[in-house]
């Protein structure tokens, strides 16, 4: 284990007793302060491993220690150190805010601190709807109101199961800035989302998870950096049909109806292949308007690592390929 390691997770499995095998062996080190978002397609097991550190589902095998105690010897201590906001809203509709946060203080043994609990409603901006009812508030509201109730016990770490599914883009950005602020005040976050923009925008660091293994884990930066290649995109005068044969087995794809040519290519090669690309283009008395190259993103790198396994095999995503895993928008 790490020494900063607040979430530590080794060798875990999870059998459902249907017999479906929804974590295979996952090793995970949660470090302290961070944003960690747990990246993958629905049924890749996110939900299941969340369950599993809050105490909600039995692991099979494997150990799990959170904020340093094993959450099955240790439960009320682990759990005690564990803020969680699920995906479903589930609060009592008829209850206040005040009372609905300060009850679930109370589930934790915690003392009773008004102070506390007055400090998080004004973070989440709910102090002035603290006497409304829940059923009253916005959609946007009631997710603020479970955030508030999973931080009453002023846990050090923060699970947000898809904090913004299907929630709209304004709202989002707001939630995005909520949970940068949370971690300035030192709690760490571990988000799980099937939206790659959230995992761009918020994450230090990325896991991607696939059929219940975490296929690959870095710094976001790094990732992008690493495994981000740059795509060529050449603005075609005609539409071609197809790619021609002369450069058949060359990372090239049509999209814009076929007025774009994208190339793929890795920006740290000596050679990256472009101006043999543009001889090959001018020889076949392919004429183009205009040139422009894009970093890939991690949108790209993910649909790679999902879909084929291996990182800079999918000719392109921008818009043009139908195997984008979910979206915003795509909901379950
Ligand atoms: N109680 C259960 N019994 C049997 N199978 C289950 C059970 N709960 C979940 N599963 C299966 O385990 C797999 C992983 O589910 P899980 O909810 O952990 O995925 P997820 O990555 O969170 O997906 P989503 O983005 O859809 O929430 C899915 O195939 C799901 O059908």
């Amino acid at each position: 284990m790490r020494v900063d390691a607040v979430v530590s997770i080794k060798n875990l499995h999870k059998t459902y007793q249907s017999g479906f095998q929804a974590l295979k062996g996952v090793d995970l080190d949660i470090r302290a302060g961070e944003i960690f978002a747990l990246l993958g397609p629905n049924g890749a097991g996110k939900t299941t491993l969340i369950s599993i550190i809050c105490g909600i589902v039995n692991p099979s095998s494997g150990t799990v220690r959170a904020a340093g105690h094993d959450i099955i010897s240790e439960f009320r201590a682990a759990r005690s150190a564990i803020g969680l906001v699920p995906q479903e809203i589930s609060t009592d509709a008829f209850e206040t805010v005040w009372a609905t946060v300060s009850f679930s203080r109370g589930l934790f043994g915690k003392p009773r601190n008004d102070a506390h609990i007055e400090k998080v409603l004004k973070a989440l901006s709910l102090w002035d709807k603290k006497d409304s009812k829940i059923i009253t508030l916005s959609g946007g509201m009631k997710r603020r109101v479970m955030i508030a109730k999973a931080l009453s016990h002023e846990p050090r770490i923060l699970f947000l199961d898809e904090p913004t599914a299907g929630v709209d883009v304004e709202l989002r950005r707001e939630m995005w800035e909520m949970v940068r602020q949370l971690r300035e005040q030192g709690v760490t976050i571990i988000l799980t989302t099937h939206y790659i923009e959230e995992a761009e925008e918020m994450a230090d660091r990325v896991g991607i998870i696939s059929k219940g293994e975490i296929i690959l884990v870095d710094e976001k930066s790094r990732l992008m950096e690493k495994l981000g290649r740059k795509q060529l995109i050449v603005h075609l005068s005609e539409p071609l049909t197809a790619v021609p044969d002369v450069l058949a087995g060359q990372e090239l794809a049509l999209a814009d109806e076929g007025f774009s040519l994208v190339y793929s290519y890795d920006a740290n090669q000596e050679n990256t292949g472009i101006a043999e690309l543009l001889r090959h283009l001018n020889e076949q008395g392919i004429d183009f308007k205009d040139l422009h190259s894009r970093q890939s993103s991690l949108e790209d790198i993910f649909v790679d690592l999902v879909h084929n396994g291996k990182p800079g095999a999918s000719p392109v995503s921008n818009g043009a390929t139908s195997e984008k895993p979910n979206v915003p928008g795509d909901e379950k």
